[in-house]
């Protein structure tokens, strides 16, 4: 699938050169080379402009495996046609043939691109989305046009080769031979995507199945719904923003780039190596920055990336030599390959199936133009602007309209990015340098629950019969004799909506809830948990025990019943309105220990009497999220005795009590509580 892909890809790449060459080919004189060149890459952008929001109502009407084949066809037909003319029609016909033709592949390529980008989330599961986008954009910007280039210049020197390199003895052109190829991979493309059953599924194709009697918006009305949709969701409207910036400020150094160049001192090769730098920084953004960034916010990378870019932009223009310069170009194309991971990810994640090809065909297309627009007035401005030296001892500052314009594009770029963080930031109040640095440390911040009062939220976790409620027993009994105010509680079930919603759950019945139903009753049982017993308790400054919470489901619905952890999370996050607890001690067990404990007790419920592998995958949920930030779990050993646990929890508790007047100081007061050796520590397993 991905190498089909790919393969239109390097069609496109590959036809975009072989195609200008072509034309160039055609005619004599290096302004009729220029032209021609021009000319074809104004056709290639052209309908971008145009249609390219119209492509993107399309696409979310249609069958998109149906329109990703019909396009692959004609683009086939298309470029394959183009040497063909030459042969048969003179010289004037082959050229505006081949900037007809050009004009109508790129057309074709508007309805294929948006149909693509949304079809990949339904193609892969996502967790796996950004890998998938990750290969895609790499194969797209990184590997296919470079073999695009390797391709074109090998068969160039094949051909010559065989006529011991003159020209003249050439039965035909290269660059027809290079055509003829494209065409090819377009076939062999749609060949492929015709196999590929699950691109048709999707909303937008389920929709026209839907329900009998609503009828179908026109596209004129979808174009405008996917419009007011980027303008009314933070999200988008931040992506788009953001986006938009890192492209703006990426033409400015494509369209400055030659005049910076030569104020460095250098010429056309600076140049090159400028930009080869640019798209190094870029593949290796795609490359690698999941693994640097790992558990942080996709949001925040998102615009942490953008200000990267915007910030090495803005520095650029200070570069005395190209040492300096070209560490800074990989900086810029690192943030710009980073942040178009992350947005593409975050589009394909977040935007709904049924929007998904309009809002990736308005980003394409404004992408495209400000692209196109700000290469261009930037080389005006810059041609227009001139410049001078100063003399600084070993080197002279050029103070050019070059380096004013690199500056000027790098703040824009970093005020993009502050926007965009203001519009779609998913973690307020937490800062979001200290996040990166925690971040790059191996674990992201959590995110502060929304608490007024001084209470303490402490959670029991872990899988069937692991211990918990007698841990939270025993806890709570020794807070309270220590003269706090503890509310014991636990989930699901602890309200009188809470038992009918945890009978619901666990009672055997012929009805059993599905996955997605059972997710949301687990969700219905806590908002309502939350906000009638939690929140009100740690207002009052008391502290809270509880039997189970969020981390529970992204286990049990999130790794046992197979949804979307993101899913989950989010749904546990808008449930307890971001109320996250300040200690969670997760009793580790294995199942079949567990289980046995259970079943000694008497019956057991739906959610126990599932597969030991139901249960395995649920164990390694838990692990796997606390190792996700150490400091705020505690992991035990449940295998070890009950009195032995007590005590390396009350170690753990006790620095986090507060002292109060009238009460005394848990930390002092209780000697045969703290196990020896084991005060204060931020141990992540402990009592193994
Ligand atoms: N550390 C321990 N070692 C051995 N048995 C234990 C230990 N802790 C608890 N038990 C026993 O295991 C059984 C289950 O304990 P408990 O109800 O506390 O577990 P739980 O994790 O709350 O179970 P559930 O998943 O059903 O909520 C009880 O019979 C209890 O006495
Ligand atoms: C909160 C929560 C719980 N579960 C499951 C886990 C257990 O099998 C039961 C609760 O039983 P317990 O004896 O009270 O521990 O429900 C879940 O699947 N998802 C949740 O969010």
């Amino acid at each position: 699938m991905w190498l089909t892909f790919g393969l239109s890809s390097l069609g496109d790449w590959l036809g975009l050169l072989a195609t200008s060459l072509f034309a160039a080919g055609q005619v004599t004189g290096s302004t009729a080379k220029g032209l021609a060149f021009g000319g074809v890459v104004v056709a290639r952008l052209l309908p971008t402009i145009v249609l390219g929001p119209l492509a993107g109502a399309f696409v979310d009407r249609f069958d998109r495996r149906l329109t990703m084949v019909v396009c692959d066809l004609i683009r086939f037909v298309l470029f394959a046609s183009i040497p063909l003319v030459a042969v048969v029609g003179s010289v004037p016909v082959a050229v505006v043939w081949a900037l007809i033709a050009t004009f109508a592949i790129e057309v074709v390529g508007m309805f294929w691109n948006p149909a693509k980008e949304a079809s990949v989330p339904n193609l892969v599961p996502r967790e796996q989305l950004e890998a998938a986008n990750q290969l895609s954009l790499i194969a797209t910007y990184g590997v296919t046009p470079l073999l695009a280039v390797a391709i074109g210049a090998g068969l160039n020197r094949f051909l010559l080769s065989l006529v011991q390199d003159d020209p003249t003895r050439l039965a035909i052109n290269p660059n027809d031979v290079a055509l003829y190829l494209n065409a090819l991979t377009f076939l062999v493309a749609a060949l492929v995507t015709a196999t590929i059953k699950e691109i048709s599924t999707g909303e937008g194709r389920l929709r026209r199945s839907g329900p009998a009697g609503v009828p179908e918006p026109s596209l004129p009305t979808a174009l405008l719904d996917g419009w007011k949709y980027a303008g009314r969701t933070p999200l988008v409207r931040g992506l788009v923003l953001g986006i938009l910036g890192a492209f703006a400020a990426g033409g400015v150094v494509v369209g400055v780039g030659q005049f910076f160049a030569v104020g460095l001192g250098g010429g056309d090769a600076t140049f090159y190596l400028l930009f080869g730098a640019l798209f190094v920084g870029l593949a290796g953004g795609m490359a690698f920055g999941p693994s640097l960034v790992r558990g942080l916010s996709r949001r925040r990378w998102f615009c942490a990336s953008i200000g990267l870019s915007g910030f090495a932009v803005a520095v650029l223009p200070f570069s005395l030599h190209l040492t300096m310069a070209i560490p800074l170009t990989v900086l810029a194309g690192t943030g710009a390959g980073m942040a178009y991971l992350a947005g593409t990810t975050l589009l394909g994640a977040e935007v709904p199936d049924a929007m998904r090809g309009r809002v990736f065909a308005f980003v394409q297309s404004t992408v495209r133009v400000v692209l196109l627009l700000s290469i261009a007035v930037s080389s005006l401005l810059v041609g227009i602007g001139g410049g001078r030296k100063i003399p600084l001892g070993a080197f002279d500052l050029d103070l050019s309209a070059a380096r004013l314009l690199l500056l000027v594009s790098g703040v824009l770029a970093i005020v993009a990015s502050v926007f965009s963080f203001r519009a779609m930031d998913d973690k307020p109040g937490v800062p979001l340098f200290r996040d990166l640095y925690s971040t790059l440390r191996g674990h992201s911040l959590p995110v502060p629950g929304d608490r007024s009062g001084d209470g303490l939220f402490i959670v029991f976790e872990g899988g069937e019969g692991a211990g918990k409620s007698t841990q939270a027993r025993a806890l709570s009994d020794w807070l309270t004799a220590r003269g706090f105010e503890v509310v014991a509680t636990r989930e699901p079930g602890a309200t009188p909506l809470g038992r009918q919603i945890r009978s619901l759950i666990l009672d055997h019945s012929d009805d059993a809830p599905s996955a997605r139903s059972e997710a949301l009753l687990y969700a219905a049982d806590r908002a309502h948990h939350v906000a009638t017993v939690i929140r009100p308790a740690l207002e009052r400054g008391a502290i809270v025990v509880c039997d189970r919470y969020i981390d529970s489901s992204l286990a049990y619905q999130g790794a046992g019943r197979d949804l979307a952890p993101e899913d989950i999370e989010w749904l546990s996050r808008w449930a307890t309105a971001e109320l996250v607890p300040d200690l969670v001690i997760l009793l580790d067990v294995d199942p079949s220990i567990g289980l046995t404990r259970v079943g000694d007790r008497g019956a057991v419920d739906r959610l126990e009497a599932e597969s030991r592998e139901f249960h395995e995958r649920v164990r390694r949920a838990f692990l796997d999220r606390a190792a996700t930030d150490p400091r705020r779990y505690l992991v035990l050993d449940a295998g070890s005795s009950a009195a032995m646990l007590s005590d390396r929890i009350k170690v753990r508790v006790a620095p986090l009590l507060k002292v109060r007047p009238g009460v005394p100081d848990p930390e002092s007061a209780d000697p045969e509580s703290a196990a020896p050796g084991a005060e204060g520590s931020d141990v992540s397993m402990e009592a193994r």
